[in-house]
């Protein structure tokens, strides 16, 4: 077992290496794994190959190729479905289809985390997961809407949300979590969207070379001319101070028109009515047309240089122009109960103008979302579902000047970073030491220090941001950084021009402040964090906005707003909550990690920056990801649901380990050959340090499975036959005891015939000799038939012979005629064999006699009235004539006894000789005698048959043949 191991191991070891055609496509397998140098040697030569995704245990590293490669077709969906991930090269299906399949075999809730910085590709990876969902999950018609909802919402997504920045012509400006659900058959349900912080200010205000979102430069480049016209715009973005700032309009390879119809269309598809649809391109162009409202200033006060747009944004958004006209030139304060009106100066005009384009386009922006929530959610299946949670999340942000917004999002990836340390690293190691594992410590920073410094509640630079935009008085961004020095100035992470050595003094301005990010260094500029913070849009244009009749802005803009006394959140609290619920929501599930690396900043695709990518490698702590990969263990179970699991692959666990799930998970990995170094003993679960281990395991597993599939087939196979045979047993049964019945039927009625049969032979015997009656008729003619056949087999053989059968009472008459007619046949055959001689000399002694014995004579003639010579007939003529009287006597008698014997006729041969005689005997013969029995009254064919031929087989020859040939001898 163990050799064969060794070498299955090192044949899997070959095909490991075989696959890596260049480098390692497995960070664990690097030589020298603790060098940031070869890891990044190691990206860059699988870079230049094409070869972008490498892992580092289960985390996917892609570095983006800013190409086509052609590798997320079809064919690749298929290729990557239900195998391990060990088993094909590197790649984000691998990822997708690894969740997918934990979610659906282990019921558990499944998250991929998306990081990087902006440009290294998060959006295009969480877009090809998306795709592998639909793809490899299960088809029905009812899920297809599902699934086309989901892919289509991303182009509406990013239309609103999305816009080009100097680092990325397509980057999300919010940040999004999407949860995917599933039902147990791992078919996609629904979803639901959450969003952060969109990036608002970009509505106001682009960088040169910069666009605001995509959707302004797709309405007014793909509107046709009647909507471009009932929206008051012109087909010019630079005609839009809103589009023209970055002075970059068009993005090179981007159609906006094209994706203006794709965005219409996807709008339909996730359930907008055209009322709806209308009004957000109502809103949309309003926004434009506020850009446009220009301010002079008189006297200190703003005045609105540019009617036309006021108007038309009145006319779009339905509300008062006079309203929304005193609301851009003035405020209202209340204090204590008095209200006093004060104009704006044109600053503040301009403040208020661009106060309200970004709050309007903000909320509408999250009416979009929850519109599209609405059309994901799941309305139609109850019961168990599975989530699978995609987080594409900006990435951590150096700029030149980085403000709020940089602030904001380098504090989500502080907690990213945190949960990924919380997950992985701390847990894993607490684990290992409450296991008893043995364990060498991984040294990482645990950035918990650079969190607290952010959001710890009263020290932090939140709290000390939210109370200078709350406390009464004159509150600026300086006074938030003289506090926020005085709160957390001491903290290692901070740092600004007044807390600063002389040497960090230098690269700091006064308005400045630093934090040492896990990530890096990254210098803030205060300038415009309180008014980002408080988000301020003057009660007036509220109040106007209420007034909207648009049906979007009505919803956004609630009366009740109005009258709520509570001040709402400031936004970096807003933010600090949603992200505590986004880390409660990925704590709760199984995180899958791709981390996104950018190779150059010039968009290029076979350009490979080693100092931009190093940077990213050790801000994303890929270092430290590895380092823990080797050191750890990739994989852990329970004693119990490993046994459970994979039972069935050693013979002493199958089908149940008796003793403790311990000693069974001992036995099995024995069994499986496990070498010593491959797996730790914990004290509740077992621990695998490398996944190919694992994989191993499984795929002797779903091996295993199949073998099993079969034995259950077999089995059902077997019962259903079997509960067929009992059925057909039971159905022959059923047959056989009708079958059994109807011939038990059959033979009572035969028997009840028999008995009726007896008892009329018993009545006929008892009356036989009674006159022939109902009663004995039966018996009587069985007696009678009975006789003839007796008196047939005993007849006298001789003439001599006087012995003669008894006759029964019933035959007694015609046995009598019967027997005489015989002993004359005897007679006649006695003389038949007399010669010619004898017979000459004996007639003529006879002729003298024959007067005198005329009864001798009458037998004589009887059998051979044919054989008298002719010239003797006219001598005998007088006797012969009193013969002739007796043969017809004769014949009479014989037909009395065919009578009495119930015999059907006279027999044939005898009537032949007698129509062979001369016409005028014959006539006389017949004028007496003529008399033939009825058929009826017969016994039956075949007793007639058996009567007639045993009383007449000797007289056939003699009546038909003999007589005449005598005769004719005789003549001569
Ligand atoms: N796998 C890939 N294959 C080909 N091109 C890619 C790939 N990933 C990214 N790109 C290219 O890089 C561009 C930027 O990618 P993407 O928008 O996904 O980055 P991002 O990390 O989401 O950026 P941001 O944070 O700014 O949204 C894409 O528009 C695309 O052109």
């Amino acid at each position: 077992m163990g050799t064969s191991c060794y070498v299955a191991e090192e044949i899997m070891e070959n095909a490991l290496h075989a696959r890596d055609r260049v480098g390692v496509q497995d960070f664990v397998l690097l030589e020298d794994y603790r060098n940031e140098k070869s890891f990044i040697e190691n990206l860059k030569k699988r870079f230049k190959e094409n070869l972008i995704y490498t892992y580092i245990g289960s985390v996917l590293v892609s570095v983006n190729p800013y190409k086509d490669l052609g590798i997320y077709q079809k064919e690749y969906v298929d290729q990557y479905r239900n195998v391990n991930f060990y088993e094909l090269p590197p790649h984000v299906f691998a990822i997708a289809d690894t969740a997918y399949r934990f979610m659906r075999e282990e019921c558990r809730d499944q998250c991929i985390l998306i990081s990087g910085e902006s440009g290294a590709g998060k959006t295009e990876a969480s877009k090809k997961i998306l795709q592998y969902l639909a793809a490899a999950s299960y088809h029905a018609t009812q899920v297809e809407h599902v699934k086309d909802k989901l892919l289509t919402s991303n182009p509406v997504l990013e239309a609103f949300g999305n816009a080009k920045t100097n680092r990325n012509d397509n980057s999300s400006r919010f940040g999004k979590y999407m949860d995917i659900e599933f039902n147990f058959m791992g078919a996609p349900l629904g979803g639901h969207i959450l969003n952060y912080l969109l990036e608002k200010s970009r509505v106001v205000h682009q960088n040169p070379g910069e666009r605001n979102f995509h959707i302004f430069y797709q309405l007014v480049m793909g509107a046709d001319d009647n909507l471009l016209q009932k929206l008051f715009l012109q087909r010019e973005p630079e005609l839009y101070y809103y589009m023209n700032q970055g002075n970059s309009t068009t993005v090179y390879g981007v159609d906006d028109a094209a994706q203006f119809q794709v965005v219409k269309s996807a709008l339909s598809v996730i359930d907008f009515t055209e009322e709806e649809e209308e009004a957000l391109f109502m809103i949309t162009a309003s926004i434009l047309h506020v850009g446009n409202i220009g301010f002079s200033e008189e006297n200190g006060q703003a005045i609105i240089a540019q009617e036309k747009s006021v108007s038309s944004i009145c006319k779009l958004l339905g509300c008062p122009e006079d309203v929304l006209k005193d609301a851009l030139t003035h405020r209202t304060i209340e204090a204590r109960g008095d209200t006093v009106v004060s104009p704006l100066n044109r600053d503040q005009a301009i403040y208020a103008r661009d106060a309200l384009s970004k709050a309007v386009y903000e909320r509408q922006f999250k009416w979009l979302v929850q519109k599209l929530n609405n059309s994901l959610e799941n309305k139609s299946e109850s019961g168990r579902r599975t989530l699978m949670g995609l987080l594409d999340i900006y990435g951590f942000e150096i700029f030149q000047n980085n403000s709020f917004e940089q602030f904001c999002i380098n504090y989500c990836n502080e907690k990213l970073q945190q949960l990924f340390i919380e997950l992985t690293l701390k847990l894993e190691q607490e684990e290992y030491r409450r296991e008893g594992i043995e364990w060498e410590t991984i040294e990482y920073f645990n950035n918990k220090i650079i969190c607290d410094l952010i959001e710890k509640q009263h020290k932090g630079v939140i709290s000390v941001l939210d109370e200078e935009c709350l406390r009464p008085g004159d509150a600026t961004d300086v006074t938030f950084l003289d506090k926020l020095e005085t709160t957390v100035g001491t903290h290692p992470h901070f740092l600004s021009y007044k807390v600063a050595d002389n040497k960090t003094k230098k690269s700091l301005y006064r308005e400045e402040f630093r934090l040492k990010h896990y990530a890096g260094d990254v210098t803030y500029k205060v300038e415009g964090f309180l008014d980002k913070n408080n988000d301020l849009l003057y009660r007036d244009l509220k109040k106007a906005m209420t007034k909207s009749s648009n049906l979007i802005t009505k919803c956004t803009f609630p009366d009740c707003e109005l009258t709520s006394k509570k001040r709402p959140d400031t936004v970096a609290t807003q933010f600090k909550k949603s992200l505590s619920q986004l880390m409660d929501i990925l704590m709760s599930k199984e995180p899958w990690y791709i981390r996104c690396i950018k190779p150059n900043d010039n968009k290029l695709s076979a350009q490979f920056d080693d100092t931009i990518v190093g940077h990213q490698v050790k801000y994303l702590g890929l270092m430290e990801n590895l380092r823990v990969r080797r050191a750890g263990f990739a994989y852990r179970r329970p004693y119990e649901d490993f046994l459970k699991r994979y039972k069935c692959l050693c013979p002493s666990t199958w089908p149940d380990y008796q003793g403790n799930a311990i000693d069974g998970v001992e036995k099995l990995v024995n069994h499986l050959g496990y070498k010593s170094d491959d797996y730790r003993m914990g004290k509740t679960k077992l621990f695998i340090r490398l996944p190919r281990t694992l994989f191993e395991t499984e795929d002797a597993f779903e091996q295993k499975k199949h073998d099993l599939a079969t034995i259950i087939q077999a089995k059902f196979h077997g019962y259903s036959q079997k509960k067929k045979f009992l059925q057909m047993k039971m159905a022959a049964t059923l047959i056989a005891c009708y079958c059994r019945r109807y011939l038990a039927k059959k033979l009572l009625e035969k028997r009840r015939w028999a008995v009726k049969v007896i008892h009329r032979f018993i009545k006929g015997f008892i009356t036989r000799n009674e006159p022939e009656n109902e009663e004995n008729k039966h018996f009587v003619q069985c007696v009678k038939a009975e006789y003839l056949r007796r008196l047939a087999q005993n007849l006298p053989k001789s003439v001599l012979d006087k012995s003669w059968a008894p006759a029964p009472v019933s035959c007694r008459k015609a046995s009598e005629l019967l027997q005489d007619m015989h002993r004359k046949w005897l007679a006649r055959k006695y003389c038949k064999f007399i010669s010619a001689e004898s017979k000459a000399q004996a007639l003529s002694h006879r002729l003298k006699v024959l007067a005198s014995r005329q009864e001798i004579c009458l037998h004589l003639f009887v059998g051979r009235l044919n054989v008298i010579p002719v010239n003797l007939y006219l001598q005998t003529l007088p006797h012969f004539l009193l013969n002739l009287w007796n043969l017809g006597r004769l014949t009479r008698t014989l037909i009395t006894c065919f009578h009495l014997l119930n015999l059907p006729c006279l027999p044939i041969p005898y009537l032949r000789t007698l129509f062979g005689l001369p016409w005028f005997f014959r006539t006389l013969f017949l004028r007496g005698q003529f008399f033939i029995p009825s058929l009826h009254g017969s016994n039956s064919v075949l007793d007639q048959k058996v009567v007639a031929d045993d009383l007449f087989k000797n007289k056939k020859q003699s009546y038909s043949q003999s007589v005449p040939k005598l005769f004719v001898e005789n003549r001569l």
